[in-house]
C-alpha cells in the first residue's frame, strides 16, 4: 500500500485535498462528522476525475481507496500526512489539534487549511507543536498548484524539508513562507481586490458581472502567468521597473481606492450582491460552476505548460517525477526489451481535447502521436540540448486512422515501431489504444534536419546508432495492419 493521508473536514477544501491525495495514489482517511460528507467528497472526486489526470502528459499513478472513519483517532491512525480543514474558528481549530496530536505518529506532517490564522496560534499549548504547520491551499485544491507553507522556528528544517517533498510529489508548489503574518501572503491581495470590488457594488458603480468581467478579459489573464511585478517590469517599457514605479506610483497617494476602509455589510448590501450574482450566474448549479471552471483552468494550466512557464512548468516538473512510474524511458539503452514497440505515451485524454460530439477531437490524436514522436526522438538522444545544438527531425508525411472513440480521462498508451531507421530517413508506426482496445494509429515518416541550413542531413552518430539498434530489433516484428495505406485502400 502506498502512503496514508488523513483529512480532518472534509467539505470544500478537505474535499479537494483528498482527491489531490488520492488521485496522487495515497490512501485516504476522512473524519467529517457531516453524514453528508461522503456524497460531497464523493461528487469533488467525480469532478476532479474529469480533470486532474488531464492536466500533464503522463499518466497519475494508480488511484488510492478513499474511506470514511468515525473518531479522528482511527482517521489519523498510521498517516504519514494528516490535513485539517474544519471551519474557520481558532477555539474549535484547537479542540480538533488536541485530538490530532494525541493520536499521530511522532514523524507525522500536520498541515491546516487555515486562510488566515498563524501557525503559532495551532500550535500553542499542543504537545509535540513542532509537527504542525500551515500549508494553506488554493481552491479547487486538486488542480491549482500553490500551497503557502508557513512555518515557526519550532518546526525543525528536516520536516520542512520532508513536507516540501510530499507537496511536490503531489504536484503543488510550496511557497515557504518563513515569517507567519495573518492571511499569509495571497489572502491579503484577494482580500484587498473584495474589499474594493464591495465597494464599487455598493456605491452603484459596478455590478458583480461588470466587476468579474474587468478582471478576467484583463489583468487576470496577466496575472495567471506573470502575477504582479514581472506584469509591471514590463508595462514599464525599455526603461523598465523603475521608470514604471516613478510614473505610476504616486497615484498610490491619490484618493483612488477604498481599500483602508471596508464596506459595512449591511443586509441591503449582501441583498444586493446576492442577487446581482443570482442574475449572473444563477442558471448554473454549483457543480455546473465547478466543471466550468475546471475546464476552464485545465486548459489554461495546459497552455502554460506549452510554454513551460508559471503553474505549467510546476505541472512539467510533476510529469517528470512520475514518469518513471508510468513506464516511460528516456532513452532507448534503458529498456529491458527491444524486441517489442516502445512504450511512448501513458497519458490520459484531457478535458480540453473534447469537442461538440463528446469525444477527443480529432487533432488531438495528431497532437497525441506528435509528442509520441518527440518522447521517440528523446529516446534515442535527439533531446533538448541535441535540437540546442542544431539537429532535429521533421515530419514530412502523416497518416492517421481514427478507429475507435476516446473520452475525458481515459488512459491512454501509444506503443511505437520504427519500420525504417537509417541514415536520415525514421518511418513510425504507433498503435495508440485504451486497455486493448485499438483506438487509432499514426504513421509518420520524418527526415533528420539541420537547424542552420533548414535541410536534410545526416543524425549525429550517437542518433543514428540508437535509431539503428532500436530499427533492427523491430525488423522480426510483422508489419502493422494498416501500414502503408492511404485513404480507400484495401489492408
Ligand atoms: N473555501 C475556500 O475557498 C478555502 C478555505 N480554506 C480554509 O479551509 C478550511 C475549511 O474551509 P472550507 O472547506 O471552505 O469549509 P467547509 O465548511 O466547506 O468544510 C468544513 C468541513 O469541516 C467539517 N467539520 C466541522 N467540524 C469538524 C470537526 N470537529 N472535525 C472534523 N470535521 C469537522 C464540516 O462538517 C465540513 O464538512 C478553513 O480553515 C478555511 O479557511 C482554505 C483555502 C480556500
Ligand atoms: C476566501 N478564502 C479566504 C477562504 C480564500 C482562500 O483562502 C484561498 C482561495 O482559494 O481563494
Amino acid at each position: 500500500m502506498g502512503q496514508v493521508a488523513a483529512i480532518i473536514g472534509g467539505g470544500v477544501i478537505g474535499g479537494g485535498w483528498a482527491a489531490r491525495f488520492a488521485l496522487n495514489g495515497w490512501a485516504v482517511r476522512v473524519f467529517d462528522p457531516d453524514p453528508e460528507a461522503s456524497r460531497k467528497i464523493g461528487e469533488v472526486l467525480e469532478n476532479a476525475r474529469r480533470s486532474l489526470p488531464g492536466l500533464g502528459n503522463v499518466a497519475l499513478p494508480q488511484e488510492g481507496v478513499i474511506s470514511f472513519h468515525p473518531t479522528v483517532a482511527e482517521a489519523v491512525a498510521g498517516a504519514a500526512w494528516v490535513q485539517e480543514s474544519v471551519p474557520e474558528r481558532l477555539e474549535s481549530k484547537q479542540k480538533v489539534y488536541a485530538e490530532i496530536m494525541a493520536h499521530v505518529g511522532d514523524e507525522t506532517i500536520v498541515g491546516s487549511s487555515t486562510s488566515g490564522y498563524k501557525p503559532s496560534e495551532l500550535q500553542a499549548g499542543q504537545p509535540r507543536a513542532e509537527q504542525i504547520v500551515v500549508t494553506h491551499p488554493f481552491n479547487p485544491v486538486y488542480l491549482l498548484p500553490l500551497v503557502e507553507l508557513v512555518t515557526t522556528p519550532i518546526n525543525h528544517d528536516v520536516l520542512i524539508a520532508r513536507a516540501k517533498d510530499i507537496l511536490t510529489t503531489l504536484g503543488m508548489f510550496p511557497l515557504h513562507l518563513k515569517h507567519e503574518i495573518d492571511a499569509h501572503v495571497a489572502d491579503r491581495f484577494l482580500e484587498a481586490v473584495w474589499r474594493e470590488a464591495l465597494w464599487l457594488v455598493k456605491d452603484g458603480i459596478a455590478t458583480t458581472e461588470e466587476i468579474d468581467n474587468a478582471i478576467r478579459y484583463g489583468f487576470g489573464l496577466r496575472w495567471a502567468q506573470m502575477g504582479l511585478f514581472e506584469t509591471y517590469r514590463i508595462a514599464g517599457g525599455e526603461a523598465g521597473m523603475r521608470h514604471f514605479i516613478s510614473q505610476f506610483g504616486p497615484a498610490l497617494q491619490w484618493p483612488w481606492t477604498k481599500l483602508m476602509d471596508v464596506p459595512e455589510l449591511t443586509d441591503e448590501l449582501i441583498d444586493m450582491i446576492a442577487e446581482q450574482s443570482d442574475a449572473q450566474s444563477g442558471h448554473y448549479s454549483i457543480r455546473e460552476l465547478e466543471r466550468i471552471r475546471d475546464a476552464n483552468l485545465v486548459s489554461k494550466i495546459r497552455g502554460l505548460y506549452r510554454t513551460d512557464w508559471g503553474a505549467g512548468a510546476i505541472q512539467r516538473k510533476h510529469d517528470r517525477v512520475i514518469e518513471t512510474a508510468a513506464g516511460l524511458k528516456r532513452h532507448v539503452d534503458e529498456l529491458d526489451d527491444l524486441s517489442q514497440p516502445v512504450l511512448t505515451a501513458h497519458r490520459a485524454v484531457p478535458l480540453e481535447w473534447l469537442d461538440y460530439n463528446g469525444h477527443m477531437t480529432e487533432s488531438r490524436y495528431l497532437e497525441a502521436f506528435a509528442d509520441a514522436t518527440d518522447r521517440f526522438m528523446l529516446m534515442i538522444g535527439c533531446d533538448e540540448q541535441y535540437i540546442a545544438h542544431g539537429g532535429s527531425y521533421f515530419t514530412a508525411e502523416t497518416h492517421i486512422r481514427h478507429i475507435d472513440e476516446a473520452h475525458a480521462g481515459a488512459i491512454i498508451i501509444i506503443r511505437t515501431q520504427v519500420l525504417q531507421g537509417e541514415g536520415k530517413k525514421m518511418h513510425l508506426f504507433h498503435e495508440m489504444r485504451e486497455g486493448t482496445r485499438l483506438v487509432a494509429t499514426g504513421e509518420h515518416f520524418l527526415l533528420h534536419v539541420s537547424l542552420e541550413s533548414r535541410r536534410s542531413e545526416p543524425p549525429a552518430p550517437h542518433v543514428e546508432a540508437a535509431l539503428i539498434k532500436v530499427a533492427e530489433a523491430h525488423a522480426a516484428l510483422p508489419r502493422p495492419e494498416g501500414a502503408g495505406q492511404s485513404i480507400g485502400a484495401k489492408t
